[in-house]
């Protein structure tokens, strides 16, 4: 198939490389420095030196009618890429980013029909000097099951959820308080006290509690069975967490999307997110 992925940075880089390999035609579509590198490389470069061949733009070219354009920008960079998108002769158009607010208005923006949302779950990415590091275990969740099988036989194993919306809420609500904690212990290179640990369980209680008060059962299932253990567990948990390098290495990503998170969760439930706005990193 002809693809394109619209921001190749690790997650990007991921899928591109997993793509290629297996065969597709795969666009990388990047910016700045991250294009430099591709024209130079012709190829997404994993770290142990494995290569394979992309062709490069700097702009999704509006003609091509690609199978699937997969987005891979940050939420607060797709505005600047939705005109491109919507005048785009692409079949398929798959975003795929952390984010809390309401997909209509980018179902919209590119025609409900050519749509769909996905999630790189059991993806962690890196780019270190311009070449990917990356580990793939299963996670990866789309809105689609034909999508799923073409990324599963490119080697990503890959599910899917009937309701990406209230999945990506449900992932949010986990992942906010883990960016947050990570951004501290990035910058005090120590782990959490417990009074801090308490203050991360509540809001992740509380994330969980609005994401169903909007009306979605928490996805995946282990997430759902994840939520009712007991608050000294949850935050012993966080506790121990924030020892880890895992942390570290994420709150070394920056506080930009955390954030960004958090603002987004308390602009879908106002007056509700006074336990999330206190851990706003
Ligand atoms: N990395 C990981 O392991 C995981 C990440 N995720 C999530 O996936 C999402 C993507 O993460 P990640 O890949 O790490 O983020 P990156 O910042 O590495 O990737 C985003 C890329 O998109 C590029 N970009 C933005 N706008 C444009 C544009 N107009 N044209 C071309 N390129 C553009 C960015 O360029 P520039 O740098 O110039 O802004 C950057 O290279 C995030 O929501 C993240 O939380 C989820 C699971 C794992
Ligand atoms: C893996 C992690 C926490 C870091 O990029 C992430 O972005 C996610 O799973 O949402």
């Amino acid at each position: 198939m002809k693809m394109a992925v619209l921001g190749t940075g690790a997650i990007g880089s991921t899928f591109a490389y997993q793509l290629a390999k297996a065969g597709h035609e795969v666009t990388a579509v990047a910016r700045g420095a991250r294009l430099d590198r591709l024209r130079e490389d012709r190829a997404i470069v994993l770290t142990d030196g494995a290569r394979a061949p992309v062709a490069v733009a700097g702009t999704l070219d509006p003609s091509v009618p690609y199978d699937l354009v997969l987005v891979t920008v940050l939420a607060p960079q797709v505005d600047s890429v939705l005109p491109a998108l919507r005048q785009s002769a692409a079949r398929h158009i798959m975003f795929m980013f952390n984010t809390f607010e309401p997909l209509d208005r980018l179902r919209d923006a590119v025609g409900a029909e050519r749509f769909s949302f996905g999630f790189p779950g059991g993806v962690l990415a890196h780019l270190i000097d311009g070449k990917l590091r990356r580990r793939i275990l299963p996670g990866t969740t789309v809105g689609d099951a034909a999508w799923a099988k073409v990324f599963g036989a490119a080697g990503i194993p890959t599910v899917t959820s009937a309701d990406m919306h209230g999945w990506l809420r449900s992932h949010a609500a986990m992942v906010i308080p883990l960016m947050s904690i990570g951004v501290v212990v990035a910058h005090r290179n120590a782990g959490i006290t417990w009074r801090e640990a308490r203050r991360y369980a509540a809001a992740l209680a509380q994330g969980f509690h609005i994401v169903r008060g909007l009306g979605h059962a928490l996805e995946p299932a282990v997430l759902a069975l994840f939520s009712r253990l007991p608050r000294t567990l949850t935050t012993g948990l966080l506790w121990l967490m924030s020892r880890t390098q895992e942390l570290r290495k994420l709150g070394a990503l920056g506080a930009a999307e955390p954030r960004m998170l958090i603002d987004m969760v308390a602009t879908a439930a106002p007056h509700q997110a006074a336990e999330l706005l206190a851990i706003r990193p």
